[in-house]
């Protein structure tokens, strides 16, 4: 198999990863974490000689102890010497004030460097995600998308405020009290050695078992979230299907599987470390054994004995505690497999590097030989070849899944097409700049989405640092004014706010006046499908007008109403424009417009 299967989030919620999988990302998680550490690697260095240093002083306590008992204290009961001991309970003092110092300095300077990594791992997960096209976020669900930012950093996070410190200070304290050990009498040290083959044996199978459960966990984890996501966004809809027994079934059975993943790795740590206690108990107990008969025999003294105890427990000490860390560790290189999968992602829109400048956009539009599919399976748009002069009315009209849509947002380019070209004033879209690109064709889309924020400050999105007097001018040109003025606050209510909430028909005048004040050359406007009354009817529909003149204009129309003011009428059916005319021509004709015309005229009688 090849790697192909785990680039970016592809394979994401798999955790049978084969060994060559498993490397390359390994190798991609690592070469994320150098990249977020490369910043902060001045810090790194100095973090990493300061926990050296109170590690080492640590380390030197149970030796200068041994010194202690058998140097100091022989030299005050056989010849009344203090000094020996005295110097030794000096260098005793000063190792742990400054092993303790050290670490005080250790456990800042760590936290500065975890929260640096983590703001910035946080900003590129924003940036990067904001940034990826259309393609990338309708198939990768908000809830993934959340996981990634909420629980996996979070992960991240707990991994980096204590668990990297205390990995790390543990290998140091072990290494460094098996080296003390070692170098004050070997022969101590001889268990230790033999304890550490079974130690490994058992870590070995420890971390291979747990990683795959590890996976497995976060996945739920991030289903869970889906679920409670994709439930909350559709509120409306749940309630209105009445979908809450079948949702809280499937969620209590995500929560399940999300409890089983957690009691395998909990039951994995029932074995694991219990095993390095008994391997900690039985290596101390020989250090003990063999050492009393040699201190029987005189060939070891007391002192000696009792540093070589000490050092054989504060050499499990950290191992238990790795054990513990492990967990978080292993939790957070999981969460760091999917983060740098996400980050891998490339958007499939791109800016160009060497843009055409756009300096006075007419608004001439040309689809040439377009062909486009959202994948390979399925071609959407066959090939289309539409011209549209600047300053057009277009009103898009056919059937449910007909590619109205589709042919919007490749005007918006949300996406590119397989083949031809979409031009702007007979520029490929593909070579204009992002800025000129917005600026030129705006989209209106059916949902009417409002920012938290003020009234104002949702107007004021389709202009940066557009004035008080120009929004207030672009509501009262679309007609949204009068009702603005009678919310709570006016122009500064809150939209999120109670007393702020807006009917669908308010939304739809909002987002006309933030599409006016952006003042583009193109404008396509998705039309909502909701029924407004009459009067509201009349309202938006008075606001389109003023909206749409002097400006080329796609309207996908879903109220035959609407088609009454474009100038020239498409009807679209399997990707294809099947008709095309004035409305006047294509309702006098016998085609497909025609007899829906009929239809919804006699619907009106
Ligand atoms: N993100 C997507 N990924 C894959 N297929 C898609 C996607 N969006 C739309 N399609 C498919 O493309 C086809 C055209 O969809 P499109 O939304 O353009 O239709 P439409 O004419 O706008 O329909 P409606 O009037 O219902 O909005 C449909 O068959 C649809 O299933």
């Amino acid at each position: 198999m090849t790697i192909a299967g785990v680039r970016g989030v592809t394979g994401e919620e798999r955790s049978d990863f084969t060994k060559q999988e498993g490397k390359r990302l390994r190798q991609r998680s690592l070469s994320l974490l150098k990249s977020l550490l490369h910043p902060v690697r001045v810090r790194l260095y100095l973090t990493l000689v300061v926990v050296v240093v109170s590690t080492a002083a640590q380390v030197a306590g149970p030796t200068l102890l041994a010194l202690g008992i058998d140097q100091g204290l022989s030299q005050v009961v056989q010849n009344h010497n203090w000094l020996p001991a005295q110097l030794i309970v000096s260098a005793y003092v000063l190792t742990a004030i400054v092993s303790s110092t050290m670490m005080a300095v250790y456990m800042r300077s760590s936290a500065v460097l975890s929260q640096t990594v983590l703001i910035d791992l946080r900003e590129r997960v924003f940036q990067h995600t904001q940034n990826l096209s259309m393609s990338f976020h309708e198939n990768y669900t908000s809830g993934r998308v959340i996981a990634r930012q909420t629980s996996d950093i979070e992960t991240l996070r707990e991994l980096l405020d204590g668990g990297i410190s205390n990995l790390f200070r543990g290998i140091l304290l072990m290494t460094f009290t098996a080296g003390a050990l070692i170098a004050l009498d070997p022969s101590s040290a001889l268990p230790l050695v033999i304890a550490l083959i079974p130690a490994f044996f058992l870590t070995r199978w420890f971390s291979n078992t747990s990683k795959k459960q590890f996976r497995e966990a976060r996945t739920f984890s991030a289903r869970l979230i889906v679920q409670f996501v994709e439930t909350m966004t559709g509120i409306r809809a749940v309630k209105a299907f009445r979908r809450e027994e079948r949702n809280e079934k499937s969620y209590a059975l995500a929560v399940d599987d999300y409890r089983e993943a957690n009691r395998k790795v909990i039951r994995l740590f029932g074995t694991y470390d219990p095993g390095l206690k008994v391997i900690g108990v039985f290596t101390l107990a020989a250090v003990l054994i063999l050492g009393s008969f040699r201190v029987a025999n005189g060939a070891m003294e007391v002192g000696v004995l009792l540093a070589a105890v000490l050092y054989t427990r504060r050499f499990f000490e950290p191992m238990e505690e790795l054990a513990m860390f492990y967990n978080s560790f292993q939790n957070a290189s999981s969460a760091l497999e999917k983060v740098s999968g996400m980050l891998e992602e490339k958007a499939t829109v791109v800016e160009p590097l060497n843009p055409t400048p756009l300096v006075h956009p007419k608004g001439k539009l040309d689809f040439n030989q377009v062909r486009f599919g959202y994948n390979d399976e399925t071609i959407v748009l066959p090939q289309l070849d539409l011209h549209i002069p600047a300053g057009q009315t277009i009103a898009l009209v056919g059937t449910t899944g007909a590619g109205k849509s589709t042919l919007a947002k490749l005007v918006a380019r949300f996406y590119d097409p397989s083949q031809g070209t979409v031009s702007l004033d007979d520029i490929d879209l593909l070579d204009l700049a992002n800025k000129d690109l917005r600026r030129a064709i705006v989209m209106v889309t059916q949902e009417s989405y409002l920012f938290s924020g003020s009234v104002s400050d949702n107007i004021g999105l389709g202009k940066p640092g557009a004035t008080q007097e120009e929004i207030e001018a672009s509501a009262k040109a679309v007609g949204a004014h009068d009702f603005i003025m009678r919310l709570p606050e006016g122009y500064d209510t809150d939209v999120n706010k109670r007393g702020g909430r807006l009917s669908a028909g308010q939304r739809q005048l909002l987002s006309f006046a933030r599409a006016f004040i952006a003042d583009p050359t193109v404008l396509i406007l998705d039309e909502a499908t909701a029924s407004l009354d009459i009067p509201s009817e009349r309202l938006v529909q008075r606001g389109l007008q003023t909206l749409l003149a002097d400006r080329t204009a796609i309207i996908i129309a879903h109220r035959l109403s609407t088609v009454s003011i474009a100038d020239r009428v498409l009807v679209m059916e399997h990707g294809e424009i099947i008709e095309d005319g004035s409305p006047e021509e294509l309702i006098a004709g016998t085609g497909k417009f025609a007899s829906l015309h009929s239809a919804w005229r006699d619907s009106l009688a």
